[in-house]
């Protein structure tokens, strides 16, 4: 059985909700970045964090504290793209963080949701938290990301989707067995 943690990114209604519960994934995302795909507003993330209720983590996504400041309060863990104070934060970056100090999870991504892979820092491997790997995964590169780096956890968006913003239960399926079936220990 794998501990590994796995959060799926960019859920936009009930039923990807549904669908993330089902196939087992730990945290969904509900972004907050305003160009994104996947933006929600904050009436639909209020709703998703309700229908979750304590069956999967939320996670409220933003490149800044002040997109995710509605939903502060209600979500898991808040993942920014710059340090904050701020209760239960998962840090995102793709150079060396300059404090680790406080942080949930530190998130490695230089993809920002454009499902890019490009070769991941072996410096990684430094960062004093519990990691994650997030960036260009999908189905068919997730096993040997996961072999190779070992991280503590991973996080996938675009490589779960059918076209930019909508989630394909399929790919979802098919990423989340990947993960699970590699080794990570
Ligand atoms: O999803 C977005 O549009 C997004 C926008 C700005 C910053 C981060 C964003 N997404 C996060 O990027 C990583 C990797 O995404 P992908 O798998 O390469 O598409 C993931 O953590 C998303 O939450």
């Amino acid at each position: 059985m794998s501990d590994l943690f796995v959060k799926v990114c960019g859920i936009t209604t009930v039923e990807q909700l549904e669908w993330a519960i089902e196939l087992g994934y730990d945290a969904i995302g509900l972004m907050r970045a305003p160009r994104s795909p996947r933006l929600v507003d904050v009436d639909t993330a209020r709703e998703l964090i309700a229908h979750a209720d304590g069956k999967i983590k939320t996670f409220a996504v933003g490149l800044t504290l002040d997109q995710v400041a509605p939903l502060k309060d209600q979500v898991d863990t808040v993942q920014l793209y710059e340090p904050a104070e701020v209760e239960s934060l998962a840090l995102a970056s793709d150079t060396p963080p300059s404090s680790t100090q406080g942080l949930d999870y530190w998130f490695y991504d230089a993809s920002h949701g454009t499902g890019k892979f490009s070769e991941i820092p072996q410096w990684v491997h430094d960062v004093d938290a519990r990691f994650v790997l997030a960036g260009g995964l999908n189905p068919g590169n997730v096993a040997e990301v996961i072999e190779q780096y070992r991280p503590d956890g991973i996080d996938v968006s675009s490589g779960v989707e059918s076209s930019p913003g909508t989630k394909d239960y399929a790919l979802m399926k098919s990423f989340i067995e990947a993960a699970r079936g590699a080794t990570n220990n």
